[in-house]
Protein backbone atom coordinates (compact mmCIF):
# COMPACT_ATOMS: atom_id res chain seq x y z
CA UNK A 1 0.00 0.00 0.00
CA UNK A 2 1.12 3.53 -0.72
CA UNK A 3 0.23 6.52 1.44
CA UNK A 4 -0.37 9.76 -0.42
CA UNK A 5 -0.76 13.11 1.28
CA UNK A 6 -2.44 15.77 -0.86
CA UNK A 7 -2.04 19.32 0.45
CA UNK A 8 -3.18 22.65 -0.93
CA UNK A 9 -0.54 25.37 -1.27
CA UNK A 10 3.23 25.47 -0.90
CA UNK A 11 5.00 25.42 2.45
CA UNK A 12 6.95 28.65 2.82
CA UNK A 13 8.28 28.07 6.35
CA UNK A 14 11.71 26.49 6.30
CA UNK A 15 11.57 24.56 9.61
CA UNK A 16 8.19 23.06 8.66
CA UNK A 17 9.54 22.03 5.25
CA UNK A 18 12.54 20.35 6.87
CA UNK A 19 10.35 18.64 9.49
CA UNK A 20 8.02 17.20 6.86
CA UNK A 21 10.98 15.98 4.76
CA UNK A 22 12.49 14.28 7.84
CA UNK A 23 9.28 12.40 8.80
CA UNK A 24 8.53 11.43 5.21
CA UNK A 25 12.07 10.03 4.90
CA UNK A 26 11.53 8.00 8.09
CA UNK A 27 8.08 6.79 6.94
CA UNK A 28 9.48 5.71 3.57
CA UNK A 29 11.51 3.02 5.34
CA UNK A 30 8.21 1.32 6.23
CA UNK A 31 5.90 2.18 3.36
CA UNK A 32 6.02 4.08 0.04
CA UNK A 33 5.02 7.69 0.65
CA UNK A 34 4.06 10.46 -1.72
CA UNK A 35 3.41 14.18 -1.10
CA UNK A 36 1.27 15.84 -3.75
CA UNK A 37 1.06 19.64 -3.47
CA UNK A 38 -1.86 21.35 -5.24
CA UNK A 39 -0.72 24.85 -6.29
CA UNK A 40 -2.39 27.82 -4.58
CA UNK A 41 -5.18 29.47 -6.57
CA UNK A 42 -3.50 32.26 -8.62
CA UNK A 43 -4.67 35.81 -7.81
CA UNK A 44 -6.72 34.31 -4.97
CA UNK A 45 -7.94 37.72 -3.80
CA UNK A 46 -9.95 38.08 -7.01
CA UNK A 47 -12.10 35.08 -6.02
CA UNK A 48 -14.68 34.55 -3.32
CA UNK A 49 -14.02 31.95 -0.60
CA UNK A 50 -16.47 29.58 -2.27
CA UNK A 51 -14.92 30.02 -5.67
CA UNK A 52 -11.43 29.34 -4.21
CA UNK A 53 -12.68 26.19 -2.50
CA UNK A 54 -14.29 25.13 -5.77
CA UNK A 55 -11.06 25.57 -7.74
CA UNK A 56 -8.95 23.82 -5.12
CA UNK A 57 -11.60 21.08 -4.95
CA UNK A 58 -11.39 20.43 -8.70
CA UNK A 59 -7.60 20.07 -8.44
CA UNK A 60 -7.92 17.71 -5.44
CA UNK A 61 -10.46 15.52 -7.27
CA UNK A 62 -8.24 15.44 -10.37
CA UNK A 63 -5.35 14.10 -8.24
CA UNK A 64 -7.44 11.13 -7.05
CA UNK A 65 -7.58 7.72 -8.70
CA UNK A 66 -10.50 5.25 -8.81
CA UNK A 67 -10.17 2.89 -5.84
CA UNK A 68 -8.40 5.41 -3.59
CA UNK A 69 -9.64 5.52 -0.02
CA UNK A 70 -9.79 9.23 0.79
CA UNK A 71 -9.52 10.62 4.32
CA UNK A 72 -9.87 14.37 4.82
CA UNK A 73 -7.97 16.10 7.60
CA UNK A 74 -10.70 18.20 9.15
CA UNK A 75 -11.11 19.67 12.62
CA UNK A 76 -14.74 18.43 12.58
CA UNK A 77 -13.70 14.83 11.84
CA UNK A 78 -13.21 11.81 14.10
CA UNK A 79 -10.51 11.92 16.75
CA UNK A 80 -8.22 8.92 17.21
CA UNK A 81 -5.49 7.99 19.67
CA UNK A 82 -2.14 7.30 17.98
CA UNK A 83 -2.71 3.56 18.52
CA UNK A 84 -6.19 3.73 16.98
CA UNK A 85 -4.80 5.64 14.01
CA UNK A 86 -2.05 3.03 13.57
CA UNK A 87 -4.72 0.29 13.68
CA UNK A 88 -6.74 2.09 11.02
CA UNK A 89 -3.74 2.17 8.65
CA UNK A 90 -2.91 -1.47 9.37
CA UNK A 91 -6.48 -2.59 8.59
CA UNK A 92 -6.31 -0.84 5.21
CA UNK A 93 -2.99 -2.58 4.47
CA UNK A 94 -4.45 -5.98 5.34
CA UNK A 95 -7.44 -5.29 3.05
CA UNK A 96 -4.90 -4.97 0.22
CA UNK A 97 -5.70 -1.33 -0.54
CA UNK A 98 -3.44 0.20 -3.22
CA UNK A 99 -3.55 3.86 -2.15
CA UNK A 100 -4.65 5.46 1.10
CA UNK A 101 -4.97 9.19 0.47
CA UNK A 102 -5.08 11.88 3.15
CA UNK A 103 -6.01 15.43 2.14
CA UNK A 104 -5.24 18.75 3.86
CA UNK A 105 -7.41 21.62 2.67
CA UNK A 106 -6.72 25.24 1.83
CA UNK A 107 -7.44 28.36 3.92
CA UNK A 108 -11.23 27.87 3.77
CA UNK A 109 -11.40 24.07 3.93
CA UNK A 110 -12.97 21.77 1.33
CA UNK A 111 -15.67 22.13 -1.33
CA UNK A 112 -18.81 20.01 -0.95
CA UNK A 113 -17.73 17.88 -3.92
CA UNK A 114 -14.56 16.92 -2.03
CA UNK A 115 -16.61 16.10 1.09
CA UNK A 116 -18.85 13.90 -1.08
CA UNK A 117 -15.88 11.95 -2.48
CA UNK A 118 -14.32 11.38 0.96
CA UNK A 119 -14.56 8.06 2.79
CA UNK A 120 -13.75 9.52 6.20
CA UNK A 121 -12.72 12.66 8.11
CA UNK A 122 -9.91 12.73 10.64
CA UNK A 123 -9.39 15.45 13.24
CA UNK A 124 -6.05 16.09 14.95
CA UNK A 125 -7.80 18.30 17.50
CA UNK A 126 -10.94 20.40 17.69
CA UNK A 127 -8.70 23.45 17.37
CA UNK A 128 -7.88 24.83 13.92
CA UNK A 129 -4.23 24.78 12.77
CA UNK A 130 -2.59 26.28 9.71
CA UNK A 131 -2.37 23.98 6.72
CA UNK A 132 1.42 24.01 7.14
CA UNK A 133 1.34 22.99 10.80
CA UNK A 134 -1.12 20.19 10.02
CA UNK A 135 1.30 18.76 7.46
CA UNK A 136 4.07 18.56 10.03
CA UNK A 137 1.90 17.19 12.88
CA UNK A 138 0.35 14.66 10.55
CA UNK A 139 3.70 13.52 9.10
CA UNK A 140 4.90 12.83 12.66
CA UNK A 141 1.70 10.89 13.44
CA UNK A 142 2.20 8.76 10.33
CA UNK A 143 5.72 7.91 11.48
CA UNK A 144 4.43 7.16 14.99
CA UNK A 145 1.70 4.91 13.52
CA UNK A 146 4.30 2.93 11.58
CA UNK A 147 6.54 2.40 14.59
CA UNK A 148 3.48 1.21 16.58
CA UNK A 149 2.67 -1.30 13.81
CA UNK A 150 6.22 -2.65 14.01
CA UNK A 151 6.29 -2.69 17.83
CA UNK A 152 9.23 -0.29 17.90
CA UNK A 153 10.02 1.73 21.04
CA UNK A 154 9.09 5.25 19.79
CA UNK A 155 5.56 5.56 21.16
CA UNK A 156 4.93 5.31 24.93
CA UNK A 157 1.54 5.29 26.57
C1 LIG B 1 -6.66 26.85 8.05
S1 LIG B 1 -7.44 25.31 7.96
C2 LIG B 1 -9.02 25.67 7.24
C3 LIG B 1 -10.04 25.89 8.27
C4 LIG B 1 -11.42 26.11 7.71
N1 LIG B 1 -12.14 26.97 8.62
C5 LIG B 1 -12.26 24.85 7.53
O1 LIG B 1 -13.45 24.97 7.69
O2 LIG B 1 -11.73 23.78 7.21
C6 LIG B 1 -6.62 24.55 6.60
C7 LIG B 1 -6.69 23.04 6.61
O3 LIG B 1 -5.92 22.52 7.67
C8 LIG B 1 -6.48 21.27 8.12
N2 LIG B 1 -6.72 21.38 9.56
C9 LIG B 1 -6.68 22.50 10.35
N3 LIG B 1 -6.92 22.19 11.62
C10 LIG B 1 -7.10 20.84 11.68
C11 LIG B 1 -7.36 19.91 12.74
N4 LIG B 1 -7.50 20.28 13.99
N5 LIG B 1 -7.47 18.59 12.41
C12 LIG B 1 -7.34 18.17 11.13
N6 LIG B 1 -7.10 19.01 10.09
C13 LIG B 1 -6.98 20.32 10.36
C14 LIG B 1 -7.75 21.02 7.30
O4 LIG B 1 -7.43 20.14 6.24
C15 LIG B 1 -8.08 22.42 6.78
O5 LIG B 1 -8.78 22.34 5.56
Amino acid sequence: MKITLIAVGKTSTDYIERGIAEYFKRCNRYMPMELCVIPDVKAAKAFSEDSQKQREGQAILAALQPGDVVVLLDERGKEFTSREFSGMIERRMIQGLKRLVFVIGGPYGFSKEVYSRADDKLSLSRMTFTHEMVRLFFAEQLYRAMTIMRGEPYHHD
